[in-house]
């Protein structure tokens, strides 16, 4: 029998939950898609085509009986729903509304996962009021392609729902990777640690974005997808490591704020897809060519390397 929810509630329309959403649906659970404002569900129903095209391509895992209604009735997307994912924008306050207005409609037995980046769940579960039942499950952008999720249970959380947890997301064969709770969770701490020296490097003029992207694309992107970081120590040797550690960490950036180039950027509107220039400027049409070609690349990517062994 599969551990996936019959019916699943997910609150957020934005970025992230459409593809989250068509991925437990695709699977076969009965998916309510909720948000506050009705242009984000507007832009997802008309999304939903494409992003069910993407799952096909992929061969995300079917089963007949799942889908997607789309929402901004609470109460209805709440009906006999059995697992909440929460995915509003990253405020803690806000989740917390969110958690207060949700737990004063569902019964107690009601999981709810998180999608936060990194928000200790301790932290957000101080305001509920059954603190147990809330428990990370922080997605990878785009949900719908990227097969890893990381569960990660707060102070109180039940420690049923991790495994619980874990079953639902290989029943959609995603990859669970159970945590404990830190700041950032690991998949973020690790690219917030690349991010801040490929910053530091453009700030200092070291190398154009082009160069950086190339780089980490050819460098270390493509050799990091077959080969996970530890393994790669291995590759290398641990002398090397010892060797090359004890001159350049010392060097790395280490600085604790946003850079300023990138603060000066967000006053200027500038923030990337959304505004249509970020870190490159985009003309008329770029934003949709460009969104085209990396979900091309990661669909391609994906099928090439569900081939291939974990090494
Ligand atoms: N964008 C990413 O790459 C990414 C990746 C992984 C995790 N996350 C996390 O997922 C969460 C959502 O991120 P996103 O990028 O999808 O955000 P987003 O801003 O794109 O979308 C958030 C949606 O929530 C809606 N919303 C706001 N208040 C609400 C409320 N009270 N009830 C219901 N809906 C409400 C907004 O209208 C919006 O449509 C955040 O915690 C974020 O950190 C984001
Ligand atoms: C820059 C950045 N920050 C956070 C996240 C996820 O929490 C992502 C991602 O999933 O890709 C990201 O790119």
């Amino acid at each position: 029998m599969s551990s996936l929810p019959t019916v699943a509630t997910v609150i957020g329309s934005g970025t992230m939950g459409p593809g989250i959403a068509a991925t437990l649906a695709r699977a076969g659970s009965t998916v309510r898609l909720y948000d506050i404002s009705e242009d984000a569900i507007a832009r997802a129903e008309a999304a939903y085509g494409v992003v069910q095209g993407v799952l096909e391509a992929v061969d995300s895992p079917s089963a007949p009986g799942g889908s997607v209604t789309f929402g901004t009735d609470l109460d209805a997307a709440l009906a006999g729903t059995e697992l909440i994912i929460e995915a509003v924008p990253e405020k803690l306050e806000l989740k917390q509304k969110v958690f207060a207005d949700l737990e004063a409609r569902v019964g107690d037995d009601v999981i709810i996962a998180t999608n936060t980046s990194g928000i200790p769940i301790s932290t957000m579960a101080k305001s509920l009021t059954v603190p147990g039942r809330l428990i990370g499950m922080h997605w990878s952008n785009p949900p719908h392609l990227i097969p890893m999720i990381e569960i990660i249970p707060g102070e109180a959380t039940d420690p049923t729902l991790v495994d619980k947890l874990a079953e639902i997301v290989k029943a959609f064969n995603y990859v669970p990777v159970i945590e404990k709770e830190i700041p950032g969770f690991v998949e973020n701490r690790v690219l917030y640690a690349i991010l801040r020296e490929c910053m530091a490097l453009l700030e200092e003029g070291i190398v154009t974005p082009e160069g950086l992207d190339a780089a980490v694309k050819w460098g270390i992107g493509y050799k990091l997808s077959v080969v996970g970081p530890t393994r790669l120590l291995d590759m290398a040797g641990l002398d090397i490591y010892q060797a090359v550690s004890s001159y350049l960490n010392k060097d790395l950036d280490n600085s604790t704020d946003t850079p300023q180039f990138i603060k000066d950027k967000i006053a200027a509107g500038e923030l990337g897809f959304k505004s249509g220039a970020g870190m490159y400027e985009y003309g008329e049409g770029d934003v949709d060519a460009k969104r085209k070609e990396i979900i091309t690349g990661l669909i391609a990517a994906r099928k090439t390397l569900s081939t291939i062994p974990n090494v």
